[in-house]
């Protein structure tokens, strides 16, 4: 592992992955590698999530390639320096704010969407310069494995290196030093992340996890509110990080959003679930016993159904759920969707507000003031109005998490920025020495008024009629300078005429 770093770390410092042209390069040959290889890829996460290919491209190869198109485009802008507002004591110098790489950045992957949440955070590190060790997630291993083989073949080999393994291999690496640690998975992990990072003081970005609300007010649509959260709680088989967690609502609401959302999965997958190409499965064993465990002592309104061979879980809605309960004690990742009854929009953002922040809130309402309000009243990593997940979709938006469910963000200009340095240079001249002498010793209250004056424009009679003389005095000097000659002609006419007058006066 340390011989791996130090040889991704010997190719950062041959300062190759700096130049623009250079990491348009790697991105147009990533972009290549996505179309060309598109077939292998696909089957490969398809395999892991048991997930139709038409499902894969939309949800994960779409994302990859338009935050490849969008850096394509931005990046000639992005890395050029920009220049700074001065004060008073800069204002003949060149103040300007350079971007630059971090150096050896450390990307580990999700399994659940096992490309976009390995690939994008790539872009962004190759866009700000950086090189880059990738650890994809063990779990999704069939994706794992194409990266390995695929990457190699189009991205420079030396500066982006693929490292797969489970626990102990993350453990190890983690021992190493880098200069950014981008982690994406679940809020305990994060933890140990976050401490391996600080023995080498190496910022960290965590793309972590919770409970994301969804509430829904008594004045909007139902069918098209129901069909909006079916979809987004039911995709992936409830495991994505951004999925609606749980329902808020008031009591009266229930039986109708649970007759909708039934009637929805029937629309979506059919009569027999698990014949539907577009319904996943829970990835591994331990998930899934996770996932039933949560079900124990609920009301199951509908679904509920399982099947341990194939890692099976119905789409499912619990209803009248007691909040002390374990469904509503850890972030659920799969197909079950709680409803827990409250009494009003106050009791909703009293109940947000009493747990951790999550990842997404999601409110439903025609009420435009109430979707503010609670947007306004609650904390979260992001917000969706009268939809669910489709800020994701926004690379103008940072995507990351609050407290718990994170820190930092990427997608577009916020990858860029996350991956770089933001690096302040101030270019001075060795010349104009006199206007130093106010900050070198000796110091005195003199000095010091003048510091005022200057810096915190706390202006005195005393200082403002100095500064006026001073200025009139530069003014006579650069004037007497632009007229120098023509005074000196003039002087030199009168000088010519009074002679003159003198020597006829005496000639007379
Ligand atoms: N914010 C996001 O973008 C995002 C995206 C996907 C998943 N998530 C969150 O991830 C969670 C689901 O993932 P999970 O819990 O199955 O993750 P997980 O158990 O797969 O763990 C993730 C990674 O951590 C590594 N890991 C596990 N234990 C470790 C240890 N002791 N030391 C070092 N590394 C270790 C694993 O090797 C794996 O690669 C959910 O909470 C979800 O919300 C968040
Ligand atoms: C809008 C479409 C078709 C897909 C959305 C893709 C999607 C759900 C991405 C989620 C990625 C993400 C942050 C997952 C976290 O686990």
């Amino acid at each position: 592992m340390e011989l791996e770093v130090r040889r991704v770390r010997q190719a950062f410092l041959s300062g190759r992955s700096r130049p623009l042209r250079f990491r348009l390069q790697q991105l147009e040959a990533l972009r290549r590698m996505v179309q060309e290889r598109e077939k292998d890829i696909l089957a490969a996460i398809a395999s892991d999530l048991c997930k139709s290919e038409f499902n894969v491209y939309s949800q994960e190869v779409i994302t990859v390639l338009g935050e490849i198109d969008f850096m394509l485009e931005n990046l000639p802008e992005w890395v050029t320096a920009k220049p700074v507002k001065k004060n008073v004591l800069t204002m003949l110098d060149e103040a300007y704010i350079q971007p630059q790489p971090l150096g050896v950045v450390l990307i580990i992957g999700a399994w659940n969407y096992p490309f976009v949440l390995t690939i994008q955070p790539l872009i962004g590190a190759i866009a700000a310069g950086n090189a880059v060790i990738i650890k994809p997630s063990e779990l999704s291993e069939n994706t794992a494995k194409i990266l390995a083989k695929l990457l190699p073949q189009y991205l420079d080999q030396d500066l982006y290196i693929i490292i797969n393994g489970g626990v102990e291999e993350t453990t190890e690496l983690l021992k190493q030093r880098f200069d950014h640690i981008f982690y994406t998975g679940n809020t305990a992990v994060g933890k140990i992340i976050m401490e391996a990072a600080a023995k080498h003081l190496t910022p960290v970005t965590l793309e972590l996890g919770g409970k994301s609300p969804c509430y829904i007010d008594k004045d909007c649509d139902l069918d098209i509110v129901c069909r909006r959260i079916t979809w987004g709680k039911y995709m992936n088989c409830g495991q994505t990080c951004i999925a609606p967690d749980y329902i808020l609502c008031e009591a009266s609401l229930q039986n109708q959003i649970v007759w909708k959302i039934k009637e929805t999965v029937k629309e979506f997958y059919g009569e027999n679930i698990k014949e539907s190409p577009d319904y996943e499965r829970i990835i591994n064993l331990r998930h899934f016993k996770r996932i039933l465990s949560l079900l124990e002592g609920q009301k199951i309104a509908f679904g509920g159904e399982t099947d341990e061979a194939t890692r099976y879980i119905a789409p499912t809605v619990l209803t009248d759920v007691d909040p002390k309960t374990k469904v509503m004690q850890e972030e659920i990742f799969g197909p079950i969707l709680p409803i827990v009854p409250v009494k009003n929009v106050d009791e909703a953002i009293n109940f947000i507000n009493e747990r951790e922040k999550p990842l997404a809130l999601y409110v439903f309402s025609h009420n435009h003031k109430l979707i503010k309000r609670m947007i306004d009243e609650t904390s979260s990593g992001g917000v969706t109005g009268n939809d669910v997940i489709m800020h994701f979709m926004l690379n103008s938006f940072p995507f990351g998490g609050v407290g718990s469910s994170g820190m930092g963000a990427y997608h577009g200009k916020h990858s860029f920025d996350t991956f770089s340095h933001q690096r302040p240079c101030l270019l001075k001249s060795l010349k104009r020495e006199g206007a130093n002498k106010l900050r070198y010793p000796p110091n005195s209250q003199s000095k010091v008024d003048w510091g005022k004056f200057f810096l915190l424009k706390r202006f005195n009679k005393e200082k403002l009629g100095l500064l006026l003389l001073t200025f009139l005095g530069i003014v006579a000097a650069v004037l007497v300078k632009k007229y120098q000659a023509v005074l000196r002609r003039k002087a030199l006419l009168i000088f010519l005429v009074v002679h003159r007058l003198r020597w006829s006066s005496k000639q007379r």
